[in-house]
């Protein structure tokens, strides 16, 4: 039987402790298969970026499970298995400044593949990834300050593609750019996902970016 990318039974997140504890994720329900693009919207404090973390890894649910093609992706206090952290790759807000600045994007994208991927053959994830990602090769001796918002998100896009992801995680990812040009990195998200299988967590406030997802799912701040 196949399994979702991704599936998340009964998730929500605390903060505090004794009478000063908190809910700031209500408890959500939601699954991702291969190829699909899923928006996550809700009102300011509702709990996106809260979700996304926790997806991302970066974060423990206070209840609930996170599963990745079938198995348990987050436990509470469970470190993430190192073989497996390459699956999920979060494609940032602010592409240029998730960069090393010192750092060509070419040997961010090895540094990438050295932490996360090792067994993959380096030259060519890195032409793939880039391809894939509409990244110009001819940029890659760059540094992420010397490309426009444009590059700098493809850029981006090639970092989390280079590990072979089953998921990507993209919190507000065209936020930071001109009209045009988020209308392009959305479409080359959707165009992504759809061509490599990759499933796609999009987290947006843009309702009309949102809408050309394969399915919405409003949360709402917890009462
Ligand atoms: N580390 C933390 N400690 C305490 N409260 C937190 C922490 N991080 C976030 N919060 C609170 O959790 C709630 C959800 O925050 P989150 O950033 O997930 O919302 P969001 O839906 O992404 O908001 P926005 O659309 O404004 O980015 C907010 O009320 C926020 O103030």
């Amino acid at each position: 039987m196949s399994h979702p990318v991704l599936e998340a039974s009964g998730v929500s997140a605390s903060r505090g402790t004794g009478r000063n504890a908190r809910q700031i994720l209500a408890p959500v329900c939601l699954a991702v298969e291969a190829g699909e693009s899923l928006a996550i919207t809700g009102a300011s404090g509702a709990g996106k970026s809260t979700l996304a973390d926790i997806i991302l890894g970066l974060g423990d649910p206070s209840t609930g499970q996170v599963n990745l093609l079938g198995t348990p992706w987050s436990l509470p206090g469970r470190n993430l298995s190192a073989r497996r952290r390459h699956l999920v790759q979060g494609v940032p807000q602010d592409a240029a400044a998730a960069f090393v600045p010192r750092y060509s994007i070419r040997t961010s994208l090895h540094l990438a593949l050295s932490r996360l991927a090792p067994h993959l053959a380096a030259e060519e994830q890195i032409e793939r990834a880039a391809h894939v990602a509409r990244f110009d090769p001819a940029l890659l001796a760059r540094r992420p300050r010397e490309l426009s918002g444009g590059q700098a998100q493809r850029a981006a896009l090639a970092r989390a593609l280079v590990v072979d992801p089953a998921l990507l995680v993209a919190d507000e990812p065209t936020s930071a750019l001109d009209p045009a040009t988020a209308g392009q990195v959305a479409e080359h998200l959707f165009t992504t996902a759809k061509d490599t299988g990759i499933a796609l967590l999009l987290v947006t406030h843009d309702l009309q970016l949102a809408a050309r997802c394969s399915r919405h799912l409003r949360i709402s701040a917890p009462r």
